[in-house]
């Protein structure tokens, strides 16, 4: 058996994940099958008996703080004994891919991995069976696998984005086992070290070890090596970061997750949530789009002289800005606007919906030096692109640069980013989430219904939000 692995049939590591698992776990989860789950980020994480696994695995835990994260044993899946082989488990090798149930394991990532909910068995050393209760895994966004021959089958392998291999000294995982199994398990020293000599040992030599060279990276000196874990976390937070629609379009900036603004999506995307509380966090979260979105503005460098007699060297801020809103849900994002940039001019566009994809330019009012500023260009929603197309042409009309408007949005779906950046190019869409997909009726799924209504509480009258399906 290893006694590097825990003994846990699921552990999270730390007590914040594990807070998070608990409260997760005690979700109901809603499945709907119009939505597909984002697919978790799967990590593999093998190596020898005592080689630091569970130290590398924690210790990548508590550095994604922003990611729900589950950690899953292999040895959750070691086959039950029966009572004959009880009778002999010295004879029994713990270390020998047999003794593992795989294809239970497999289909377990595999569910996971499609973003599905699964059931853990929890194995008990002492037993040497499963037992109940079994361990419930909600989806997350980063599954760790980590055990002794996790890389060795292909298929397994085959499902994970990152396959790591621990790889310490053989004198010092062997002093680690001697000192664990001793001191932590009571037993004796001749035991370890003939279990190692005829299970642990031959069984890293024949299996674990040749299942180094399908890593990814492998980690000299486990838990000690910092620099191996930091790049790792790094990594993990890119491709987290990077929705693939980011790749095609480079002009598309999502704001950095965290589970302040995934709490606050929460909150906006649920249906009970009333309306006064839907717009204290919608404004929230405005506030952080916009701040992100005079980022992208072009800035000079300053250097400036403190109280102290220091140099502070800094950049100052471009000036020539204005900021043009989508009538009504738009003018939700005026106030964000200014309160950050002092005494900004701001334009108004009404587009009306007509059916499905009609969308006409109603109404425009655009400061009349509109072509010699930036534009911020405000709507929250960015659904089929219609709306936002007709408005963004209306600014090209008047001689706005395409390169000189950023969109601050809050939810966009696939289908309007498309359409919208296929079409302007240079232009920067900066948005909190992308969302799913678009319904037939042009709703952004998942979404958060008609950001209008709620923001501007003209839904139904008992305060409820309507579910209609009519199209707009
Ligand atoms: O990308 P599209 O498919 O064009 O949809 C997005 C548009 O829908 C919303 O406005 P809505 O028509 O709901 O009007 P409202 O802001 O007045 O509620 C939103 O504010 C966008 O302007
Ligand atoms: O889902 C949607 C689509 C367009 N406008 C909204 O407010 N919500």
């Amino acid at each position: 058996m290893d006694s590097s692995a825990s003994v846990d049939a699921l552990s999270n590591g730390f007590k914040n994940h594990l807070s998070l698992y608990q409260s997760h776990n005690n979700n109901n989860v809603v499945s709907n099958p119009r939505v597909k789950p984002k697919q978790p980020f799967f990590i593999g994480v093998a190596g020898g008996t005592a080689s630091g696994k569970t130290t590398v695995c924690n210790m990548i835990i508590s550095q994604l703080r922003d990611q729900r994260v589950v950690l899953v044993n292999q040895d959750s899946f070691y086959h039950s004994l029966n009572a004959e082989k009880l009778k002999r488990v010295h004879e029994y090798n713990f270390d020998h891919p047999e003794a593992f149930d795989t294809e239970h394991m497999l289909s377990c990532m595999e569910q996971i991995k499609r973003g599905q909910a699964v059931t853990i068995p929890n194995y008990d050393f002492k037993t040497h069976q499963s037992i109940e209760p079994a361990c419930k895994v909600n989806p997350s966004d980063i599954i760790i696998l980590e055990g002794i021959l996790v890389l060795h089958d292909p298929r397994v392998r085959d499902l994970m984005n990152m396959k790591i291999f621990v790889d310490t000294d053989s004198d010092v995982r062997l002093s680690r086992r001697i000192q664990r199994d001793t001191v932590e398990r009571g037993r004796n020293i001749e035991n370890v070290l003939d279990q190692y000599a005829r299970f642990v040992k031959p069984s890293f030599e024949e299996f674990i070890l040749p299942s180094k060279k399908y890593a990814d990276i492998i980690i000299p000196r486990g838990g000690d090596n910092d620099v191996a874990i930091d790049l790792i976390v790094q990594h993990i937070h890119t491709k987290l970061g990077q929705h693939e629609l980011c790749k095609i379009y480079p002009n598309v900036v999502v704001i950095f997750s965290t589970f302040q603004i995934r709490g606050m999506h929460t909150l906006i995307r649920d249906a009970k949530t009333t309306k006064h509380d839907f717009v204290f966090y919608a404004d929230r979260l405005i506030r952080l789009v916009v701040e992100h979105g005079l980022g992208h503005l072009p800035f000079k460098e300053k250097q400036v002289i403190t109280p102290t007699g220091s140099v502070y060297s800094g950049v100052v801020f471009y000036k020539r800005l204005c900021g043009v809103s989508v009538i009504r849900s738009g003018e939700s994002m005026e106030n964000a606007l200014r309160a950050c940039v002092k005494g900004i001019k701001i334009g108004k566009i009404l587009i009306h919906g007509e059916g499905n994809n009609g969308r006409e330019l109603i109404y425009e009012k655009l400061p009349k030096d509109i072509s010699s500023r930036h534009v911020l260009f405000l709507d929250p929603v960015l659904a089929s692109g219609n709306s936002a197309i007709n408005a963004i042409s209306l600014l090209l009309s008047k001689g706005v640069p395409e390169s000189n408007i950023i969109f601050l949005n809050l939810i966009a779906a696939p289908d309007g980013i498309h359409a919208l950046c296929k079409r302007f190019p240079k232009l920067k869409l900066v948005t909190s989430e992308i969302d799913e997909s678009l319904n037939e009726d042009l709703r952004v799924i998942p979404g958060m219904g008609e950001f209008g209504d709620r923001y501007f509480g003209t839904d139904n009258e008992d305060g409820t939000i309507s579910n209609s399906t009519t199209p707009k």
